[in-house]
């Protein structure tokens, strides 16, 4: 009986070690994913980032030009007197770059609160132009 007793805890014994060792390998290979996730993020991350940064690049050498452009407009319209805004321009801006937008896969919002931006900071500008001309 007592035997028994001995062999029955033993048994047990072997058991906590199995499960517990099998727990250690398990959470062993939980973290090991984990940390393949974590470098795959910080790679794939880094990797877009550069993307980005050349992509602002860009964008604000291309705002450069459109703004020497537009203050090349701004002071034609001083000088022959014409007025900062021009609905027929905007309007027809506005559905070109909704097409754009489409063709491109990009949020027309997104395209319509570029175009707002920069056609209100050349209108001031170009109403500045014209102030300046005017004293
Ligand atoms: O095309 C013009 O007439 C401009 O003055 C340029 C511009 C623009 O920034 O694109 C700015 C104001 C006008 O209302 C329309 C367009």
């Amino acid at each position: 009986m007592m035997e028994n007793v001995e062999d029955a805890m033993e048994d047990i014994q072997k058991d906590i070690q199995e499960v517990s060792g099998d727990t250690a390998i398990s959470s062993a290979n939980v973290s090991c994913e984990t940390s393949g996730v974590v470098a795959e993020a910080t790679h794939g991350i880094e990797e877009q980032r550069a993307v980005i940064d050349e992509v602002d690049e860009q964008i604000i050498r291309l705002l450069a030009r459109r703004f020497t452009a537009t203050r090349q407009v701004g002071l034609l319209k001083a000088k022959a007197g014409f007025a900062a805004l021009d609905s027929v321009r905007e309007e027809h801006q506005l559905e070109r770059m909704t097409v754009l937008a489409r063709e491109c896969g990009l949020e027309e919002e997104i395209a319509h609160a570029y175009r707002d931006f920069v056609v209100t900071e050349s209108k001031k500008r170009h109403r500045k132009i014209a102030e300046e001309h005017s004293t």
